[in-house]
C-alpha cells in the first residue's frame, strides 16, 4: 500500500484479515490528511460554533449562553483531536493489526515493483507477491491567478493547523473546504471574505446551498460569488490584496486557497507501467469496481495495480475511500486465494458499487447540508425517468429544535422502479438524517414500503413523512 492514510490503513487491514501480508509505505504521518489537516481539525474548529449557535437558538438556553467562542480553547481542542500532529497511536494500531510499516516515499519501478526512499536514509526495493495499491491521496490545485505563486498563502493544511486567528481572512473557492473554513474562522473572530468564481457549493441543489450562504452571511462572511480573482499582490505590511473582476479589491492578512484537489499521481513512477499524461493534461487513471487500474501494464494477465480513495479520484471523501479500500482489500485477498476471478458481482463485498449510486456527502457548516445519491439533473442525465419532491423542513421536531428553524429537503425518485435515487437535506443538525436516506437508496426500498418506516414524533425526521405525502403516498 503506497500511503498510510485512512484509506491505505483500511486496505491493508482487509488484506491481512484475508490471510495475506501487507506493507504500508508512508512518507509523512500515519493517518494521512483526514486525521491531521482535513476532516478532524476542520470539524474540531467548527463544532464549538455550531454548539454555541445551537444553544443560542433555543429560548431558555439562549439566556444562559451570552458569551462568544473562546478561540484559544477551540484551537487547543483542535490540537488534541489531531494528537498534536503525532502519529504514535496510529502506528500502534498498524502494528497491532499485523501490518508492516516502512516510513519513506514510494515509487513504482515496474510490475509489482516498488522502490522506497526511506526516511532513515536507506532505499528499499519491494516486490509484491500479489498487488500494489495506490492509496496516496490527493494534492491541492493552484488556480491560475496572477501573482499567486509569488506570495505566501494558506492551503487547507495551514488553515486547519493555524495557531492564531487572522484578523482578516480571504478565502478563494466556494467549495466544501472553503465554505466550512470560512465559517469556522468567522466564528472564531476573523473578518472573512469568500471569493468564488461561480456560486457557493455548486455541486448541491441551489435551495440547499442558499441556506448555507445565508448562514455564512449571518456570521458576517462577505460572499463575493460569481466573481473572478484576477491577481494577488503582497503589500509592504505583509497583507495581501486581491484584485477582483469588476475592479474591486479586498485586502486580507491571510489568504486561504481552497480551489479543489486532484489525485496525487505525479512522481509515482506510473510511466514505468505504461500510464502517462497526454495532450498536456494531468495524468488521470480509471479504476474498475474492485479498484483495479485500467491500462496498467500486466493488469490484464494477473491483476496487480489498484487505486483507492483520493488517489483513485472517484470520491474525495474519507468514508467512501475507506469503503473502496474494504472492497479492494477483500478482492485482492480473494483473487490471491482463487476465490474471485474476473469482475465481481455488483453489491458483493468485492465491488465498490455504491460509488455509482450512493455517495453520502455532508457539509459541516451551520446550517448543515447533507446529500446522497443523484441530484435530479444527474439522474436525468444518466437516463433515469426521474422526478423530485421538495419541501421546507417545518415539522414539530424542527420547531422544537430551534427558534425560527429553517431547512429544506428533497427526494429524487426513479419513476420506473418507484425507488429513491437521491436525497438532500439542509438545515441545523440534518447530517444525522442522511444515513436513513443512504439506506433507502442502497437498499432500493420501494416507496410504498418506505411509507411504513414511521418517523418518531417529534423529530426532524418527520420531514420524511411530509415528503412522501407530498409525493402522493
Ligand atoms: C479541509 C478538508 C476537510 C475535509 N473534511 C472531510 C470530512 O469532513 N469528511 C470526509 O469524508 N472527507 C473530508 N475531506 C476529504 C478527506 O480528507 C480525504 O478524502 C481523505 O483524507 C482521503 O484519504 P486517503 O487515505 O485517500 O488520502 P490521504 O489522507 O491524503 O493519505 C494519503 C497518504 O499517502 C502518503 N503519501 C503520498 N504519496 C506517497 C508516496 N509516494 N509514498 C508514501 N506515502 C505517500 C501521504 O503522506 C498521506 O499520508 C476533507 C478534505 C479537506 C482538504
Ligand atoms: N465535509 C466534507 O466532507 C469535506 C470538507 C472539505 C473538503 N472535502 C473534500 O476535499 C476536496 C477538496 O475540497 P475543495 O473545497 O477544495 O474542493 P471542491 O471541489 O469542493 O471546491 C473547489 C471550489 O473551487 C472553485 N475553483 C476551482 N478553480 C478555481 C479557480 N481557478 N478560481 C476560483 N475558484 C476556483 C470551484 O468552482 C469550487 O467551488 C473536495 O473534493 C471535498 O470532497 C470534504
Amino acid at each position: 500500500m503506497i500511503g498510510a492514510g485512512a484509506v491505505g490503513e483500511n486496505a491493508a487491514d482487509r488484506v491481512v484479515q484475508g490471510g495475506l501480508t501487507a506493507v504500508l509505505v508512508e512518507a509523512e504521518l500515519v493517518g494521512g490528511e483526514c486525521s491531521y489537516w482535513a476532516c478532524m481539525p476542520s470539524k474540531a474548529l467548527l463544532r464549538p460554533g455550531t454548539a454555541l449557535h445551537g444553544a443560542q437558538a433555543v429560548p431558555g438556553a439562549s439566556e444562559a449562553v451570552t458569551g462568544t467562542l473562546d478561540a484559544a480553547a477551540v484551537l487547543k481542542g483542535r490540537d488534541s483531536f489531531t494528537s498534536h500532529w503525532q502519529d504514535t497511536n496510529q502506528v500502534e494500531w498498524v502494528e497491532g493489526a499485523g501490518i508492516e510499516l516502512i516510513r519513506g516515499r514510494a515509487r513504482i519501478t515496474g510490475e509489482r515493483a516498488v522502490k522506497v526512499a526511506g526516511l532513515d536514509g536507506d532505499d528499499y526495493a519491494l516486490t509484491a507477491r500479489h498487488a500494489v495499491v495506490l492509496a496516496n491521496g490527493s494534492t491541492p490545485s493552484q488556480p491560475p491567478v496572477d501573482g499567486l505563486s509569488e506570495v505566501e498563502y494558506w492551503g487547507t493544511r495551514e488553515a486547519t493547523s493555524a495557531k492564531e486567528v487572522p484578523k482578516r481572512l480571504g478565502v478563494l473557492g466556494g467549495g466544501v473546504a472553503g465554505t466550512e473554513l470560512a465559517q469556522a474562522f468567522a466564528r472564531l473572530g476573523s473578518a472573512v471574505t469568500l471569493v468564488a468564481r461561480s456560486g457557493l457549493l455548486r455541486n448541491f441543489p441551489a435551495e440547499a446551498a442558499e441556506l448555507v450562504a445565508a448562514g455564512l452571511r449571518a456570521d458576517g462572511v462577505e460572499l463575493r460569488v460569481d466573481t473572478k480573482t484576477r491577481s494577488v499582490h503582497r503589500n509592504s505590511d505583509g497583507s495581501l490584496t486581491l484584485s477582483l473582476d469588476g475592479g474591486d479589491t479586498v485586502t486580507v492578512d491571510k489568504l486561504l486557497v481552497s480551489t479543489g484537489r486532484r489525485p496525487a499521481l505525479d512522481g509515482l513512477g506510473l510511466e514505468s507501467v505504461g500510464l502517462s499524461a497526454s495532450d498536456g493534461k494531468p495524468l488521470a487513471i480509471r479504476t474498475d469496481p474492485t479498484g483495479l487500474v485500467a491500462e496498467a501494464a500486466g493488469n490484464g494477465d494477473g491483476p496487480w495495480l489498484y487505486a483507492v480513495g483520493d488517489a483513485a479520484g472517484k470520491a474525495l471523501l474519507t468514508h467512501q475511500g475507506k469503503y473502496e479500500a474494504r472492497a479492494t482489500g477483500a478482492a485482492i485477498a480473494a483473487r490471491a486465494k482463487g476465490e474471485l476471478r474476473g469482475e465481481p458481482e455488483p453489491w458483493s463485498r468485492y465491488a465498490q458499487t455504491a460509488d455509482e449510486h450512493a455517495i453520502p456527502n455532508v457539509v459541516f457548516t451551520d446550517p448543515e447540508l447533507a446529500n446522497v445519491g443523484r441530484s435530479l439533473e444527474q439522474a436525468r442525465k444518466d437516463g433515469y425517468n426521474a422526478s423530485s419532491v421538495e419541501l421546507p423542513i417545518a415539522v414539530a421536531g424542527s420547531s422544537l429544535h430551534a427558534k425560527n428553524y429553517e431547512g429544506w429537503a428533497q427526494l429524487v425518485v426513479d419513476e420506473d422502479r418507484k425507488v429513491l435515487l437521491g436525497a438532500t437535506f439542509a438545515g441545523p443538525d440534518v447530517a444525522e438524517l442522511l444515513h436513513a436516506a443512504t439506506i433507502a437508496v442502497v437498499g432500493e426500498v420501494p416507496l410504498d414500503r418506505l411509507w411504513h418506516a414511521v418517523p418518531s414524533y417529534p423529530t426532524i425526521s418527520e420531514v420524511w413523512l411530509r415528503l412522501l405525502e407530498k409525493y402522493g403516498l
